[in-house]
């Protein structure tokens, strides 16, 4: 027996064999998940690659809970929470999407959303929804933005622009430190400028906190800045897994390259399909 074997750590999150079809039955069914198997392991950061429809969203949505899945299990944190409703997920995830929209309530302050937050329960432990300590702890936080927020905690939320925005919901977000950080094309509305400034705060957060993340994006810039590991999803899987050394050599024109062949290789199949339907039909 081999003494020197050592157990490796169990993944933070696993899917395994997991399957999801919308609409089934119908013209409308698509299948964004067809037995998807993937291990995350703790500390990752993960940028989710692939083209529109691919099922990038579907996949963060799956471990959120956002809809039961129709087989498989996915593992959380050492659990399985395959069954488990999304508000139960959620105490163990932050997500930001791409609208910066969405997560906070426009009319009110600043103050207030993160207020409700705490009432929500999303600050756990402590007591202090709208009180000073609130007020002290959010504006250190917000200053850190470097965004010029901190003397507008008491001005509506609706009145930042959206990368201010979208910063205070990543902020509200990862305050707790969940155990899993779900990122879905979070700057892809914003303009370049303010994108490049959440990036860069995104980035300052993960590492600080070592927070495991899952970073869906169409951008090739940000997949090749950031990251320790690739995925790149095609029709309902993972067409490739890109890690450690092998994503740190990764360039852009390698990305495209990956994805070029993708998109022949869909010619291809249609080519191949429009001949059997000229044939049998
Ligand atoms: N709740 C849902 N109900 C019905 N169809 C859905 C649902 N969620 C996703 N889909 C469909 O599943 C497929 C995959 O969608 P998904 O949003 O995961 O793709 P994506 O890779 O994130 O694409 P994009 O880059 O365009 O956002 C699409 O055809 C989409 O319309």
């Amino acid at each position: 027996m081999n003494t020197s074997t050592t157990l490796a750590a169990a993944p933070l999150v696993r899917l395994s064999q997991v399957y999801k079809t919308f609409h089934a039955g119908t013209v409308n069914e698509v299948r964004p998940m067809r037995g998807i198997n993937l291990d995350i392991a703790e500390g990752a950061f993960v940028i989710v690659l692939g083209g529109n429809g691919s099922g990038k969203s579907t996949l963060l949505n799956a471990i959120a809970g956002s809809f039961a899945i129709d087989a498989g299990r996915i593992e959380l944190d050492g659990q399985d929470v395959s069954t488990w409703p999304e508000h139960r997920r959620a105490a163990l995830i932050g997500r930001v999407f791409q609208n910066p929209f969405s997560g906070t309530a426009p009319n009110m302050s600043i103050l207030d959303n993160f207020s409700l937050a705490a009432k929500r329960g999303k600050f756990r432990g402590l007591s202090w929804a709208h009180s000073r300590q609130l007020r002290d702890e959010l504006s250190d936080r917000v200053r850190e933005l470097k965004m010029g927020m901190e003397d507008r905690l008491d001005s509506a939320i609706g009145s930042l622009s959206g990368g201010q925005r979208q910063a205070l919901t990543l902020l509200m977000a990862t305050w707790l430190k969940p155990r899993l950080l779900l990122l879905d094309e979070h700057t892809a509305a914003l303009d370049p400028k303010s994108a490049d400034q959440v990036i860069a705060l995104t980035d300052r957060v993960i590492q600080r906190e070592g927070l495991t993340t899952l970073m869906v994006t169409h951008s090739m810039q940000q997949a090749v800045n950031l990251g320790d590991r690739i995925i790149m999803m095609h029709r309902g899987n993972v067409l490739h897994d890109f890690r450690d050394a092998q994503k740190q050599r990764l360039r852009v024109d390698d990305l495209l390259a990956h994805f070029e062949n993708v998109r022949r290789r869909e010619l291809l199949d249609e080519s191949a399909a429009d001949m059997l339907r000229s044939r049998y039909l």
